[in-house]
């Protein structure tokens, strides 16, 4: 059944309201894309999990991945042990296989939301199911993965971004995100208002947008190479404490400016298929408009993410971003390594 429910879901065929067993809890799919698992019973260590797939409609590895997920658990390979919220994001971009229909879902997760439309609409069906699934779980560690794949290729081609918030992320994500094969992490500056910022911003969740590896068709997405991401979605599904690994392999950067679209004029003065994390050297002219919207490389040297030159206007065109220290060990430590 659950291994049907991505294409069910998909082709709109999929029942509204419908329930069945799994070893270790049952599921509810409770509105279109949204499933919920419920174990019956829930270990100690167990977290509130929310996992995110399909918010851009062409980035198919992680669907395929959280299927293979699904087909574990159904098949028993896995044993539910923690609550789980599933959710297939923008399910007409997915059937048209473009990254949006009308709008970038994943900048309308704010609470003042009042445009109209598919897309904002989606947003606010979205914001409520996590309301009310992390309202379920008041006193459990709160997560939200929202899983992504990107436009180019990457000097880091499995990375992590960190929406902005005060509280400092525990070290023990670091942790599994290095025994995950994350090789990158970027710190977001400033409110982006995106999925994952949504869960940590209104409810204090440990949240990451997850970037793994290139946007594909269905069956083009090399899933060896996210093996061992599978290996973290599973052991938070079963409510086991996840491998850990040394991030100190990993590479940790910060937002220092964002490139944004304002004029009809607007160009990247880069090749398009400039890879994520491109470094840029100081007086480098970045962008042209006729907007106020050129920029040029300032004093330090910065490296380039998410370029592209045709979005909407008043959007975010590319993430500018150089190197920080790894977060400090001491003060998050966590118990649980
Ligand atoms: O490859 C690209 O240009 C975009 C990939 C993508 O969809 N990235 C997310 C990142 C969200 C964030 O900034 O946290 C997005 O743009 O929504
Ligand atoms: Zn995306």
């Amino acid at each position: 059944m659950l291994d049907r429910w991505l294409t069910l879901a998909l082709e709109d065929k999929g029942p509204k309201a419908q329930t069945g067993a799994l070893p270790g809890g049952h599921f509810r799919l409770t509105a279109p894309g949204v499933l919920k698992l419920i174990p019956d019973a829930v270990g100690p260590q167990a977290r509130a999990v929310v996992l995110s797939v399909g918010i851009h409609g062409n980035e198919t590895a992680p669907i395929e991945l959280l299927g293979d997920c699904l087909a574990r658990l159904e098949a028993g390979l896995s044993r539910l042990g923690a609550p789980v919220l599933v959710i297939l994001g923008n399910l007409e971009a997915i059937r048209h296989g473009t990254r949006y229909v009308t709008t970038n879902l994943n900048r309308l997760f704010r609470r003042e939301l009042d445009e109209a439309g598919m897309e904002p609409d989606r947003a606010r069906e979205l914001m409520s199911e996590v309301d009310a699934f992390f309202a379920r779980h008041p006193d459990r560690e709160k997560l939200h993965y929202d899983l992504h794949t990107a436009i180019r290729d990457s000097r880091y081609p499995r990375f992590v971004v960190e929406p902005y918030g005060e509280t400092p992320t525990p070290l023990q994500q670091w942790r599994w995100m290095a025994a995950a094969d994350i090789q990158a992490v970027l710190h977001q500056h400033r409110h982006s208002w995106t999925f994952s910022h949504y869960s940590k911003h209104y409810h204090g969740a440990q949240t990451f947008t997850l970037e793994l590896g290139r946007a594909l068709p269905f069956g083009a997405n090399d899933l060896p190479s996210l093996a061992p991401m599978g290996r973290l979605l599973g052991a938070l599904i079963d409510g086991r404490e996840p491998p850990s690994a040394d991030p100190s392999g990993m590479a940790f950067f910060r937002v220092e400016h964002e490139l944004m679209r304002q004029s009809e004029a607007f160009r990247l003065c880069f090749a398009d298929d400039t890879p994520n994390f491109t470094e840029f050297a100081p007086g480098t002219r970045l962008a042209e408009g006729s907007a106020d919207d050129g920029f040029t490389v300032g004093q330090q040297p910065l490296r380039v993410v998410f370029p592209n030159a045709n979005v909407e206007l008043g959007a975010r065109a590319a993430l500018l971003v150089s190197p920080v220290p790894p977060p400090d060990a001491a003060p998050t430590d966590s118990v649980h390594d």
